[in-house]
């Protein structure tokens, strides 16, 4: 397939000089409070439907946004402020492509094609994020480290996968390359650490699939610790290259705080952590409860064992270890083995994937008959197919609130809690 020439032009008078190019913020140039109006609607007709089918008593809160500042807490759209968020986005990624002139080219997929669109610098993520990944450009050609182009399928740098800490200096890079010996590699790593001192991991995973997928199978240190550091709800959490972590940390201590708070926990209560990630949520949870005085006994589950490995680190940093185990597992597999075993589940936390959940989990949740489930999903539409099957079973939508991880986009994550009659 031939490439396309790359995108060139730029955006007089919108609000990003490459917003319509690159398509990442399709909804930078709309008011703030217009965003959060417009995401509320789209909630309001997704959800109210299921909410009459099964007659439950809640409704479709506002939308939680993004305050004007991070110590201000979240607003929803009557006192949304003007000023539209920025420096949002603590995960940013770079494709990499050679230009004619065999230098290393990164910046953004021009939307829809696999056209790279030069980006200086992207308001909407952390500060500094983007020149660092166009520094892995400049220094990549410096030392002679060439482009995966994919028509070809040639050339080894194929994306670059920056995170930030958030209550953290930290940051951590991810260098995604064909194949696992590329000459020059770790000179790159060791040269991006001494110039950008934030920087406490540089790692690097092979990808050599034909794929859109960023990552691939394997990962290794090539500079640096193993994992970065970040705080969220009074928590330190350590992170490794390949495992799950919100991008919009400021948003995720919403969203998590409204989960807590939906699981109403009380003394010894039996919590499972489904699609726990590094055990984030859970975590958050148990330290909750123990600050109230009482500890919960956590379990959490993860299909990723990088993510489960970091769960338990969590749970040792945060003096959690004595109550918690994590399983690297499929969620599925686990919960009809959960089932089979007749264990005991007071609190049921899942926050699955875009494609949500699977009948047989959703079938086994119910028999284990936790006293409450709160479901997390980045994905409303799979949400509610999901929120059905367990209306079905007789369970009951107590609240349903939408929290803004995604600002400047049509996505919107959701805590629903659900209780048992
Ligand atoms: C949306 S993330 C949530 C992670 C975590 N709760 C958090 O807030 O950071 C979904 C997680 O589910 C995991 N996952 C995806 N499919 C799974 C499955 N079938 N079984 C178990 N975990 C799965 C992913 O690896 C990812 O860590």
């Amino acid at each position: 397939m031939a490439k396309k020439p790359a995108a060139k032009h730029t955006d007089a008078g919108a609000p990003c000089p490459i917003m319509h190019s690159c398509g990442g913020c399709a909804w930078l140039g709309l008011p703030y409070r217009k965003q959060l109006a417009r995401k509320h609607t789209a909630m309001r007709e997704l959800f109210e439907p299921l909410i009459a089918q099964f007659d439950w008593d809640a409704q479709v809160e506002p939308v939680l946004g993004m305050g004007a500042s991070r110590e201000s807490g979240p607003v929803t759209v009557a006192d949304a402020p003007l000023a539209s968020p920025r420096a949002l986005r603590h995960k940013a990624a770079t494709p990499f492509a050679p230009a004619a002139d065999g230098s290393v080219r990164g910046g953004f997929f021009a939307r829809g094609t696999h056209d790279i669109v030069d980006c200086p610098a992207c308001a909407v993520e952390a500060p500094g994020a983007r020149e660092l990944l166009n520094d892995v450009a400049h220094l990549a050609t410096e030392l002679g480290i060439p482009a995966y182009d994919e028509d070809r399928r040639c050339g080894q740098l194929r994306y670059a996968v920056l995170r930030c800490g958030w209550r953290t200096d930290e940051s951590m890079l991810t260098i995604v390359t064909r194949s696992l010996e590329v000459e020059r590699l770790d000179e790159l790593a060791h040269r991006l650490i001494e110039s950008h001192p934030e920087l406490v991991t540089v790692a690097q995973n092979v990808n050599p699939r034909v794929t859109n997928a960023i990552l691939g199978g394997q990962t290794r240190i090539l500079a640096g610790r193993e994992r970065m550091t970040d705080r969220l709800l009074d928590c330190t959490f350590e992170i490794s290259p390949v495992s799950f972590y919100q991008v919009n940390p400021q948003q995720t201590e919403v969203l998590y705080q409204l989960a807590i708070d939906g699981m109403d926990l009380a003394g010894s209560d039996a919590v499972l952590d489904t699609y726990c990630g590094s055990g984030t949520i859970g975590l958050a949870a148990a330290a909750a409860a123990r600050k109230q005085g009482f500890d919960i006994a956590l379990t959490g589950v993860e299909r990723n064992p990088e993510g489960v490995r970091d769960a338990v680190r969590n749970a040792e940093l945060n003096d959690l270890d004595g109550t918690s185990s994590f399983i690297a597992r499929d969620a599925t597999e686990y919960m009809l083995e959960a089932a089979r075993r007749g264990d005991h589940v007071d609190v049921l936390v899942m926050d699955p994937p875009r494609a949500g959940s699977t009948p047989e989990f959703l079938d086994a949740s119910s028999s284990l008959a936790p006293r409450r489930i709160v479901y997390i999903s980045c994905n409303p539409h799979t949400q509610v197919r999901d929120l059905k099957h367990l209306g079905r079973a007789g369970y009951r939508l107590e609240r349903l609130t939408p929290v803004d991880l995604f600002p400047h986009t049509e996505h919107v994550e959701t805590v629903a809690v659900l209780t048992r009659p």
